[in-house]
């Protein structure tokens, strides 16, 4: 480790970006120019995201982590007079310990795969509040053992961004992450899904039989989702396999050892749930090792306008759009809103905002639809004949359903925000009325 550092250590001394109050980049050292191979000409006027890129884990006060031109680094930021100042720093006396090795961690990840793939890492969770901060320090602390993890929070708050991180940061990285959503997978099928079969298990099996998703993730890590949702029956075989390590096929007589690392996420209080014997107390204490406690968007309303802009570029870049700020309206707006689902509807609000932007302004009028002000529109009045009040009844929940799965752009974990509804029960009602 100590060779690494020195020769990074070399290779950024005096390397430094200065900007202006708009993040505008105004000057730029003849180091941070050679050693990152990056023109003057090119980076002077564009935006400091678009040269450091990943921004945004603070390491230490002042100190953040980020990626500048393919290599992971720790740099500090300071204010000045009309801007801000970029150090690249790495010297050992500078950085915590802890902070070398997880960015040498995150090097050794660039490295090895030459290009990052589209699973996240810490820096992708954006955010500088204290509050996602500390999360994410905790994150990255407990990444590296091989410990169970619960992640709690509100539905669209990042568990699973954080559950992948978390995974790219462990020594399983270059093994599978895969995810399960327990709300999706029917009782019935939770075994076969969970456990896999052999050929011939049951009638409508696949010939040849199919792996379980604990096999799939074999030295990997199996993501949980939605845990609560699991049976009582289902918790008490997920349970067995965890305790005893061991898992078999439907329909096989062999047992297979299980090297998994297991991340459930929860947006339930799933100590309540044990109370009201809902959730078998022996499995959570299985899963609740470290608990990690994602704050919902609007405890933490210093992150908005950073994730917005983040949004923004990310749009920019996928719909060729040049949209630069958005304008003081709106971010009033964004700040003083609530966000019941949290990122990822800020996330789509951003998305449909940039669909009818022109120029380099986002303003509220792209925003301002229906939902906004509350206002449904009308529709045509069409005179039907009165049916029985179970019907009646039945053609409203439906219409209910789709406005809010409109509304929501097909994602059922906000539709279900909207309709104030348990995911679950979304995902029950879509069955029962057979709607897609
Ligand atoms: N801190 C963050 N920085 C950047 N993007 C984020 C952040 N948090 C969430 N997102 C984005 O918001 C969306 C929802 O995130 P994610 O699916 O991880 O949430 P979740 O808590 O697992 O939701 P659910 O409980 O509904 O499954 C994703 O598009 C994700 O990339």
């Amino acid at each position: 480790m100590t060779n690494d550092i020195g020769q990074l250590e070399k290779q950024v001394q005096a390397a430094k970006l200065v900007t202006d109050h708009t993040g505008r980049i105004k000057d730029i050292s003849p180091a941070m120019s050679y050693h990152f191979s990056l023109k003057e000409e090119e980076v002077l006027n564009c935006s400091v995201h678009a040269v450091i890129k990943e921004a945004g884990t603070r390491r230490k006060d002042g100190v953040f982590y980020g990626v500048i031109a393919g290599v992971p680094c720790l740099y500090q930021s300071e204010k000045t007079v009309g801007g801000r100042t970029y150090q690249v720093l790495l010297r050992e006396n500078d950085v915590h310990k802890k902070e070398l090795q997880f960015m040498l961690q995150a090097m050794d990840r660039t490295k090895g795969k030459g290009k990052r793939d589209n699973r996240y890492g810490f820096g992708e969770i954006l955010g500088n509040s204290a509050s996602i901060c500390q999360v994410k320090d905790l994150a990255a602390k407990i990444a590296i053992s091989n410990s169970t993890v619960l992640l709690t929070g509100e539905s669209g708050t990042g568990k699973e961004l954080f559950a992948q991180a978390i995974h790219d940061l462990s020594s399983r990285k270059n093994h599978p992450f895969v995810a399960v959503n327990c709300v999706a997978i029917p009782d019935d099928l939770f075994e076969s899904e969970i456990f896999g079969y052999e050929a011939g298990a049951f009638s409508g099996a696949k010939k040849e039989g199919k792996p379980g998703k604990i096999e799939l993730a074999q030295h990997g890590t199996l993501f949980l989702d939605e845990i609560s949702e699991l049976t009582y029956q289902s918790q008490g075989k997920l349970l067995r396999v965890l305790q005893e390590r061991e898992v078999e096929r439907l329909g096989g007589t062999a047992s297979k050892n299980v090297d998994i690392r297991v991340i459930a996420a929860t947006n339930r209080d799933l100590k309540s749930l044990v109370k009201e014997g809902k959730f078998r107390q022996d499995l959570f204490y299985r899963l609740y090792v470290f608990d990690l406690q994602i704050p919902a968007l609007r405890q933490r309303k210093d992150d908005i306008l950073l994730l917005a802009q983040a949004f923004i570029e990310e749009y920019n870049r996928k719909m060729g759009k040049e949209i630069e700020r958005m304008d003081l309206e709106l971010e009033e707006w964004l700040v003083h809103y609530d966000w019941p689902g949290n990122v990822r509807e800020l996330k789509s609000y951003i998305e449909r905002g940039m669909n009818i932007a022109e120029g380099k302004t986002l303003k509220m009028d792209h925003l301002a639809f229906p939902s906004f002000s509350g206002q449904i529109p009308k529709e045509e009045e069409q005179p039907t004949a009165l049916e029985s009040l179970e019907a009646e009844v039945r053609n409203a929940e439906i219409h209910a359903i789709q406005k809010a799965l409109k509304e929501a752009d097909g994602d059922r974990s906000l539709a279900a925000h909207l309709l104030r509804i348990h995911v679950a029960s979304l995902y029950r009602k879509i069955s029962k009325y057979n709607l897609k």
